[in-house]
């Protein structure tokens, strides 16, 4: 059987969380990063190439930049299209839940005065820019995923943004009928029902710990 791979980030979600998501069928284990001393000793192994964290070991090979790792992924598990058409409308929906999801990610790290606005930019941007996108893709391919006629990356990606926006507005979804349905097929994916779990590999949203441990090792 082959080896598991292997996963170098903070305990919380940030960059990893999209290629926690991406492993969830093929499983992966974990080392987290808690104390400088960690982050340095990865930096002397010359493992980290930019000095930056996600790292991912998989297949023999030490890979950083997370789009690098969410394409190789997506590539070997196939989750990528089935041409090169369908490839690039996968990227483009990815790119796009990407930029949401970037405000999102940065949000515990804002000062507290920028907060309110970063939360109502989040909401706006969910539900007058990105949803809409992915409501009409869905009405239109007809299959249930947002590109072809099976399960993509983008999918995958797309489910966990809609999750995490849920979170800071549960009646988010309200005026995108298909987005529910979506959400609600994804759901029923065993491996994703699995990930879904408490105890799961899953992390929850960011906490003052996580914050704090990020700026410890990477002081900033
Ligand atoms: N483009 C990189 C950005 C990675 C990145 O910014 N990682 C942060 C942690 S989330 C880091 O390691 N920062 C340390 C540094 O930039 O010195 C990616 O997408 O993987």
């Amino acid at each position: 059987m082959a080896e598991k791979a292997k996963l170098y980030y903070f305990d919380g979600r940030g960059l990893m969380e999209s290629i926690r998501w991406l492993l969830t069928v093929a499983g992966f284990e974990e080392v987290f990063l808690k104390t400088r001393e960690q982050y340095e000793q990865l930096l002397k192994d010359g493992a980290l190439m930019f000095q930056q964290v996600p790292l991912v070991e998989i297949d023999g090979m030490k890979l950083i930049q997370t789009k690098a790792i969410l394409n190789y992924i997506a590539a070997k598990y196939n989750l990528y299209g089935k041409d090169l058409k369908e490839r690039v409308m996968i990227d483009m929906y990815v790119e796009g839940i990407r930029d949401l999801m970037e405000l999102i990610a940065k949000h515990p790290f804002l000062p507290p005065a920028e907060k309110d606005s970063n939360t109502k930019l989040i909401q706006t941007k969910a539900v007058d820019r990105y949803f809409p996108v992915y409501e009409k893709a869905l009405d239109q391919s007809g299959g249930g995923y947002l590109v072809g006629s099976q399960l993509s990356k983008a999918d995958v990606q797309v489910f966990e943004v809609v999750l995490m926006v849920e979170e800071k507005f549960p009646s988010i979804l309200s005026n995108f009928p298909q987005l529910q349905a979506f959400q609600t097929r994804m759901r029923s994916v065993p491996a994703i029902q699995k990930f879904l779990q408490p105890g799961s590999q899953r992390k929850p949203q960011p906490d003052d710990n996580y914050v704090k441990t990020v700026r410890e090792v990477l002081r900033f």
